[in-house]
């Protein structure tokens, strides 16, 4: 009996690309017997020292992995969903959608503070200083702190998750905003001194979840890897990434959305989904939701899930969601 070659997976060389590809690589090898070997790639998104919102945001990290696979040099890749563009390429698919980890951000401010407590020290002279590279983030951090009455400043910044966090360390600024995601996978989760609540600020459509991508072409492996699919996860991205296409924004717009499946036992029954657009400056959010009653099957779940995610798009566009997002960071 001939055996089957390792299956090579490609991948950034972050650590957290490391670490997401990895574990998916031992859930392959879990579920299908199948050995996965990691091929390391560099994308643009990895040494490029622009702002991400200036290089375009969309698809910086995922273009090199996606050339890999189509060229065949690779049998498929990991992306963190959030960074994938909401239009997909016919000659690639989606094959599985794992169960997603913490959707929400989290902050990491000097002493252990927490949001309100840190910015409760901001004067107009000298505003409580917060980085991030993310429209969206900075949309809403500043639309927190406008609530609260207390003076922020937010400052782009980009790198991996070490830099960002060497930032507060060294005192250059006085925290960082990061997706709880990346720090679980990279074992740096005690460092956050809040979980964000996603009623102060919603997350990056996808925020938390992975997708596996291989070649339309190879059915067989897309089916094999169908076997990591988590149909809670699939039909709350849906919606949200749904709902980010009808805006017709991108991953750097200033877009939140966060769908909550509520389960029932093994059944998704009800699900809310809210959205957010807002000014960089957090001074006009349009912010809705909507909930409706999940279709038992599957094969109904997704087209269920893309008319709620249009539907509370329309509703965005109708309170002026587009006027909002045509400012950008830079
Ligand atoms: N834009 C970069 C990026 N892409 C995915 C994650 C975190 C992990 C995830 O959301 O799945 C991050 C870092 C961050 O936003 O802090």
């Amino acid at each position: 009996m001939r055996t089957e070659r390792p299956l090579k997976l490609g991948t950034r060389r972050s650590a957290l690309a490391m670490a997401q590809s990895g574990q998916v690589a031992r859930e392959i090898t879990r579920l299908t017997g199948r050995d996965v070997e990691l091929v390391e790639i560099t994308t643009y998104g990895d040494v490029s020292r622009e702002q991400l919102a200036q290089i375009g945001g969309t698809g910086v990290f995922v273009s090199a992995l996606r050339d890999a696979l189509l060229a065949g040099d690779i049998d498929l890749a990991v992306h963190s969903l959030k960074d994938l563009p909401t239009d997909q390429p016919a000659e690639l698919t989606i094959a599985a959608v794992p169960p997603r980890v913490d959707p929400r951000d989290a902050l990491i401010a000097r002493n252990g503070l927490t949001f309100e407590q840190l910015t409760a020290a901001g004067t107009d002279a000298a505003p409580v200083r917060i980085g991030t590279g993310s429209p969206r983030r900075m949309s809403q951090l500043n639309a927190w702190a406008r609530t609260l009455g207390h003076r922020i400043e937010t400052v782009p910044i980009r790198g991996n998750v070490d830099t960002r966090i060497g930032f507060v360390r060294s005192g250059e600024l006085d925290a960082v905003v990061l997706a709880a995601a990346g720090l679980t996978r990279v074992g740096r989760l005690d460092e956050v001194t809040e979980l964000i609540d996603s009623d102060a600020v919603l997350p990056a459509p996808g925020q938390g979840a992975l997708a596996v991508e291989c070649v339309t072409s190879d059915a067989p492996l897309a089916t094999r890897l169908a076997g990591l699919d988590d149909p809670f996860t699939r039909v709350a991205v849906t919606a949200e990434r749904t709902l980010l296409a009808a805006l017709e924004a991108g991953c750097s717009a200033p877009v939140g959305a966060l769908a909550d499946p509520q389960a029932d036992g093994e059944a998704v029954t009800e699900m809310r989904l809210r959205g957010v657009v807002g000014t960089i400056d957090g001074s006009t959010l349009v912010q809705l939701s909507t909930t409706g009653h999940v279709p038992a099957s599957a094969v109904e779940q997704t087209a269920w899930a893309t008319r709620l995610g249009r539907e509370l798009a329309d509703a965005m566009l109708a309170k002026g969601a587009a006027g909002l997002m045509g400012e950008r960071a830079h």
